[in-house]
């Protein structure tokens, strides 16, 4: 019998070496957690580049009908020709990769660390204090398509990040049973919360979206700036 010696590799690319984290969410979701992805002044450089050059906005948006100020500073950034993103109301203009070049460059990093995406849009947050903040919601728009991959890079201040599972339909077998005695007992837990810091690249998979809800919440106590990169791939 032949043994195949595998020779020790020195590994080169930081990317290859970097600890993740995949946290199942059951049901086919789950996330993966890379928190050291990119080094602390590579990140630096980029969230100085983007604070300065991205033109940022604060658009209104439109909640339950009423129109509020998004509660953060926002910029959208896509490949020509795709069908354009509206959330809430609101159809962000789409800038270009090459009016930004470092962007391009984060997009190559990104794709590195995850084998098999190929990421056509950006949507890009900037939280101006621990005022501001994203509300419960789902990226869950059918340009995404039912399973999209959608990997959160941020630079800047560390922030709470909170997945929470929707709440179940109500059941429309018409039996009597109580819905807790119908539900099968699970070890997966309703809540998660991730601490999101500088550099750090957070990636929701499977049927996430459809399944969760996410949000980053108000922080008394975070005074700095962060700003947040979600890359997604408009189908
Ligand atoms: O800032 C974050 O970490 C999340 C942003 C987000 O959920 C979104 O842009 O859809
Ligand atoms: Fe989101």
């Amino acid at each position: 019998m032949s043994v195949l010696k595998l020779k020790p590799v020195s590994v080169s690319n930081v990317n290859e070496t970097i600890k993740t984290e995949t946290v199942d969410l059951g049901n086919g979701s789950d996330v993966v957690f890379i928190q050291r992805f990119a080094p602390s002044d590579q990140s630096w450089n980029w969230f100085n580049y983007l604070d300065k050059h991205i033109p940022w906005t604060r658009p209104n948006i439109r909640v339950f009908g009423k129109s509020f100020l998004q509660p953060r500073d926002t910029c959208y950034v896509a490949t020509p020709g795709l069908t354009e993103l509206s959330y809430s109301g609101y159809q962000p203009h789409a800038y270009s990769w090459d009016d930004y070049p470092p962007l391009q460059q984060i997009l190559d990093a990104v794709h590195k660390a995850l084998p098999g995406s190929s990421f056509n849009s950006l949507l890009l947050n900037r939280y101006r204090g621990g005022n501001d903040y994203v509300g419960w919601h789902a990226d869950d728009e059918k340009l995404y398509g039912p399973t999209p991959e959608i990997a959160s890079l941020s630079f800047g201040c560390e922030r709470d990040f909170v997945l929470k599972k929707k709440p179940c339909k109500k059941s429309t077998d018409g039996s009597d049973e109580p819905a807790r005695k119908r539900i099968k007992k699970s070890s997966h837990a309703d809540q998660h919360t991730f601490r999101l810091k500088h550099g750090s690249l957070l990636v929701m998979r499977g049927f996430t979206q459809r399944d969760w809800i996410h949000s980053v919440p108000k922080r008394a106590k975070a005074e700095a700036t962060r700003i947040n990169l979600t890359f997604r791939r408009v189908l």
